[in-house]
């Protein structure tokens, strides 16, 4: 068996289409959305994620406004480029690219952000909302992720998901996900606490894998058939991508979200919904 590709960057390419016609909706009721970002350091992959979103933000039609500071940059000098952020009226929806130094607060940063500018759905309020099952922003990946799935026919209802990882941006809000009504999937979060991961990914009906070990994901792990997407990214000593999952598991499972080209561009579509659901929603409240 051969898996069959969740292409992400064909998925991604129709979400955009639709987006710029939103976008061109809302500019033609006098708003327009600007995403703001801001990335601290120099991290070639952070550089390259950030110059990407602004990339698809000019693609779609959404302004774009961006924040660089050094790595060496204090916890007070990132808040006050956040509190601008808040203030701005041109911003109307903003990430903070994680992840950030080391000796920043990273949760005080999101918990600095106006939730209702998070376009990254990570603020701690709409991370409640999502448990509260309330309306929110999702995180970007792990919608992402359903999104593919659904878009290629992918069944989620009472399949066997295994998360591997329990990052913020994924492996912790995956499983909120993926067990709302509308999901309705059975999920086991594996971490390094785990016992015995092999056991625990051989019953999956889909894989997330968000550990960040290359390779970890052996075709003697999988279940023939299973859909296993690859969200890891280790890098070699040129740079190039090492995904989670071993190239192995191709022969065994039914899809496959390779890395790159599977989750990554999905990452960013979905954070252009939230920009324009953002945008959409200001509009509304303008007209009522
Ligand atoms: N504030 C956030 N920080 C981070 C997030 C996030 O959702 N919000 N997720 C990841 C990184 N990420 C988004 O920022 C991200 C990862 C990958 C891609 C992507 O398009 N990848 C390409 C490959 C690019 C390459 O060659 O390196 C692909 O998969 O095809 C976009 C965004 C951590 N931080």
């Amino acid at each position: 068996m051969t898996a069959q590709i969740l292409d992400g960057k064909a998925t991604a390419a129709a979400i955009k289409s639709d987006l710029t016609a939103r976008v061109a909706d809302l500019k033609a009721q006098g708003i327009t959305p600007g995403l703001g970002t801001i990335l601290v350091g120099d991290d070639p992959g952070s550089q390259k994620y950030v110059a990407g979103k602004h990339r698809d933000c000019a693609q779609v039609g959404i302004a774009s406004i961006q924040r660089e500071l050094p790595a060496t940059a204090t916890q007070d000098e990132i808040e006050a480029v956040v509190r601008e952020l808040n203030e701005d009226p041109a911003c109307t929806g903003y990430i903070v690219q994680l992840p950030l130094p080391k000796g920043i607060d990273e949760n005080r940063i999101l918990e600095l952000m106006d939730p209702a500018k998070d376009a990254d759905g990570l603020h701690p309020m709409n991370l409640g909302r999502l448990v509260l099952n309330e309306p929110a922003p999702l995180p970007c990946t792990p919608n992402g992720i359903i999104t593919l799935l659904r878009a290629h026919g992918v069944e989620i209802r009472g399949a066997e998901v295994v998360v591997v990882g329990r990052g913020t941006t994924i492996g912790r809000p995956m499983p909120l996900l993926l067990t709302r009504k509308s999901e309705n999937a059975t999920v086991t979060q594996c971490h390094t606490g785990t016992r015995d991961l092999s056991a625990h990914l051989r019953r999956a009906d889909i894989i997330v894998a968000a550990a960040g070990v290359p390779h970890l994901i052996k075709p003697e792990d999988v279940k023939p058939g299973a859909a296993v997407l690859d969200v890891g990214v280790s890098r070699d000593e040129s740079g190039k991508i090492m995904g989670d999952v071993h190239p192995g598991v191709n022969e065994v499972a039914g899809w496959r979200a390779p890395n790159p080209g599977g989750v990554g561009p999905m990452t960013r579509a979905q954070l252009l919904v939230n920009v324009v659901e953002a945008a959409e929603r200001a509009a509304a409240a303008t007209a009522s």
